[in-house]
């Protein structure tokens, strides 16, 4: 896989100076990264070292305090979640944001109803399918276990038509059929031609389905290359992943 080549020539996301502090706290303290077309690259480093809010910058949720997002070579920085969303960039959160007394169909119609609703009952079937969520589809969003709900987090994310998808530890606590589930549907979907940007803190995760690793320090990148790389450079293994997996 070509991605840090692609991220190079022709990125989906690139963002550069970028600076986000909350009081005396530098949450992005001039994050400088970019995501190839097609490319899963994984977000890793220490609880707290920014990435949550590297999330939240980069969909607009929280406007930063310098610096630049180009998404698709549109400067974005600063401009509103919902806009950013338009243009086609969806995320995921860790606790899923869904609506409870909707049933799992409705929740996924809502979010085409967001922004693309152009063929959204067809998208919904082949999301429900994609995630493996036909025999629940009737069921109130709030019925369904902890794993489901992830799922159908992510099937949101899908209906929005993203061309990037930000996942904010997407597997994390989930069973290891649903993870199965997920996974194959991010290949999938990258085959579709969808670049994704992943959270994550198991290392297994990151190492089967992320084609670059970008790792995070104190609100800053401080390295980036393939896992075995990463992996190969203790001082990164022990400073930025010495949490228990
Ligand atoms: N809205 C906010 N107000 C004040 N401080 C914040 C806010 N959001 C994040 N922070 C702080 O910014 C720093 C980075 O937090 P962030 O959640 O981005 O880290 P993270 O790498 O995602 O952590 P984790 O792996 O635990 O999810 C932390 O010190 C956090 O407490």
């Amino acid at each position: 896989m070509s991605g840090g080549i692609q991220s190079e020539a022709d990125p989906i996301l690139s963002v550069r100076g970028l600076f986000k502090h909350f009081g005396g706290i530098k949450a992005a303290n001039g994050v400088e990264l970019a995501v190839g077309r097609r490319e899963i690259a994984g977000l890793i480093g220490p609880n707290g070292c920014g990435k949550s809010t590297l999330f939240s910058l980069v969909s607009g949720a929280v406007m930063p305090d310098k610096g630049e997002i180009r998404f698709d070579g549109r400067a974005v920085a600063g401009m509103s979640a919902h806009r950013i969303a338009r243009l086609g960039l969806a995320r995921t959160f860790q606790i899923p944001a869904l609506f409870d007394n909707m049933t799992v169909t409705e929740n996924l119609l809502a979010a085409a109803a967001e922004g693309h609703w152009q063929g959204a009952h067809e998208r919904a079937a082949e999301t429900l399918s994609l995630l493996r969520l036909e025999h629940v589809a009737d069921n109130r969003a709030s019925d369904l276990s902890g794993g489901q709900q992830k799922l159908l987090e992510f099937g949101r994310a899908v209906m929005r038509q993203a061309s990037l998808i930000l996942l904010d530890e997407v597997t994390a606590g989930v069973h290891p059929n649903i993870r199965k589930i997920i996974l194959e549907a991010i290949a999938r979907l990258r085959e579709q031609g969808v670049s994704f940007l992943v959270i994550e803190h198991d290392m297994e995760m990151v190492r089967n389905v992320c084609d670059r690793i970008i790792v995070m320090d104190s609100g800053r990148v401080v390295t980036s290359g393939a896992f075995e790389d990463i992996v190969r450079n203790s001082e990164v293994m022990q400073t930025y992943l010495g949490r228990p997996q």
